[in-house]
């Protein structure tokens, strides 16, 4: 099939008589369609469904051929797919048993009357739990949908996808068991309450996409109500990711980070984050810029300085970064000579790392690369491994040192999908766990 044409999939219910699959290929021929893969998804006594691919000229031609199969009589397109959609077909985790079940004697050695023994082995010996189930190997992927990537308040089911592909990445990278929890609820202490409720099952907490202020409150008050590790990804596991590409940016440019005047644009969950990490690091100053004044109080509090105008925070400082989640907001013109750019709202920056380039920057990238998938991952992994009851500030910026330290020459952060890389992050925060739990002399 031609490249620069649209592939899509439809999902169509046709009746279950012969001659029904020629006539829908009929009115894809007719107008314009070229028929790819054709497949069956279920057979029924009235209807059959099936996935047949599509090459055509463009969205018009598309809509054309949509129309006249659904003018069919007891024809209907269900669904369009991109390939993107389709690989989204039925979700991308599932929970899988790791025994096998062929038997009566692993029917009651996997469940009962065996399981009961090893449910009285724990009773007795809680602490048992962690060599007796896969507790210590799981951590709950909480959402309340508030703040789905830059996509807003879409609510904790259609938010669903990236807690997959959270899921997904804590499996392939490192081995844990990701589970997804959707909450129906916005409010904080109802957020707080549920959490501690299922924390029993878990040997960790991520909180992922909830928006600020709440998140901050949330965080604040699980790190002290439980005793397992909770971290808010999109506070540290972005701070963590930001505070590596700097020191690699720093590195490559030859930028004293203390130094440095930093401006950071969109000051919620994952901008205050950076902000405190960068302040902590040691950064002289930090400016930030956001349209809300409570996100510019917040930042004043923790020492660092407001601004109101974006062009002025771009035109004094030397590394600028924005998570503001809003696409395009960094003009062209605003971009200084040298200056190192992270534009990191997801799904578009803020301004493309070529634009900013272009411009006269330095060093620029975007969310994609500058990502919490190459913090999150390890950082569970090293506390987990530690059975840490916490993830701690000196863990977090052990985790950038790994990660920048894994970056080659030129580059901002390492691949994500390099292995070594998160074996790296995780072996940095377990030994600073171990350090921890070493009585002081
Ligand atoms: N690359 C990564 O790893 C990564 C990680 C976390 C978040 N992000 C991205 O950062 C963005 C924000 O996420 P968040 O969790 O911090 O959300 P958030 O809702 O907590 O924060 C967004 C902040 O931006 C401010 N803002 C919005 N429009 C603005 C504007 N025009 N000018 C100034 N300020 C503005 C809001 O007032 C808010 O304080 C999202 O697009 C998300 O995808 C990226
Ligand atoms: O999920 C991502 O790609 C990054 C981040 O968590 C975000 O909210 O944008
Ligand atoms: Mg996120």
């Amino acid at each position: 099939m031609a490249y620069n044409k649209l592939i899509r999939t439809l999902m169509i219910e046709i009746p279950s008589v012969p001659g029904s699959l020629g006539k829908v290929a009929t009115a894809i021929g007719l107008n314009g369609g070229d028929i790819g893969e054709v497949e069956t998804i279920k057979v029924g006594t009235d209807h059959t469904q099936r996935n047949i691919t599509v090459q055509v000229e463009n969205e018009d031609r598309l809509q054309d051929l949509i129309e006249a199969i659904n003018e069919l009589e007891g024809f209907r397109v269900q669904t369009v797919s991109d390939e993107v959609l389709r690989a989204h077909e039925g979700g991308k985790v599932q929970m899988k048993s790791k025994m096998p079940i062929q038997s009566l004697a692993d029917l009651s050695r996997v469940y009962t009357p065996g399981v009961a023994d090893v449910c009285k082995v724990i009773e007795a010996e809680p602490e048992k739990a962690k060599i007796y189930t896969n507790i210590g190997n799981s951590v709950a992927i909480v959402t309340d949908g508030t703040a789905i990537l830059g996509l807003g308040d879409i609510g904790p089911v259609a938010g669903m996808p990236v807690m997959e592909g959270k899921s997904a990445l804590f499996d392939q990278l490192v081995g844990i068991n990701g589970i997804p929890i959707l909450l129906d609820t916005k409010n904080p202490d109802e957020i707080v309450a549920t959490v501690k409720h299922i924390a029993p099952g878990f040997g960790g907490i991520l909180l992922e996409d909830i928006g600020s202020p709440h998140c901050f409150e949330i965080e604040e008050r699980l790190k002290a109500e439980l005793d397992i590790p909770v971290m808010h990804d999109d506070q540290h596991g972005t701070a963590v990711v930001t505070l590596a590409a700097v020191i690699s940016a720093c590195k490559s440019t030859g930028v004293d980070l203390k130094e440095a005047t930093v401006g950071q644009i969109g000051l919620g969950a994952a901008g205050l984050a950076i902000c405190r990490m960068l302040m902590a690091y040691g950064a002289k100053s930090v400016l930030g810029a956001d349209r809300s004044q409570e996100a510019k109080d917040r930042l004043q509090n923790y020492g660092g300085t407001p601004v109101d105008d974006l062009e002025e925070l771009m035109s004094q400082c030397d590394i600028v970064i924005a998570t503001t989640g809003v696409q395009g907001l960094i003009k062209k013109e605003w971009v200084r000579k040298g200056q190192i750019i992270l534009a990191l709202s997801n799904p578009k920056p803020e301004i493309e790392a070529e634009t900013a380039i272009e411009a006269g920057a330095a060093f620029a990238a975007d969310g994609r690369s500058v990502n919490n998938v190459l913090g999150f991952p390890g950082i569970f992994r090293g506390v987990l491994n530690a059975q840490s009851d916490k993830v701690t500030h000196p863990m977090l910026v052990a985790a950038a040192e790994a990660i920048a330290s894994c970056t080659k020459a030129g580059d901002l952060v390492p691949q994500p999908l390099d292995r070594s890389v998160h074996e790296r992050v995780a072996e940095a925060v377990e030994k600073v766990a171990a350090d921890a739990k070493q009585p002081l002399h």
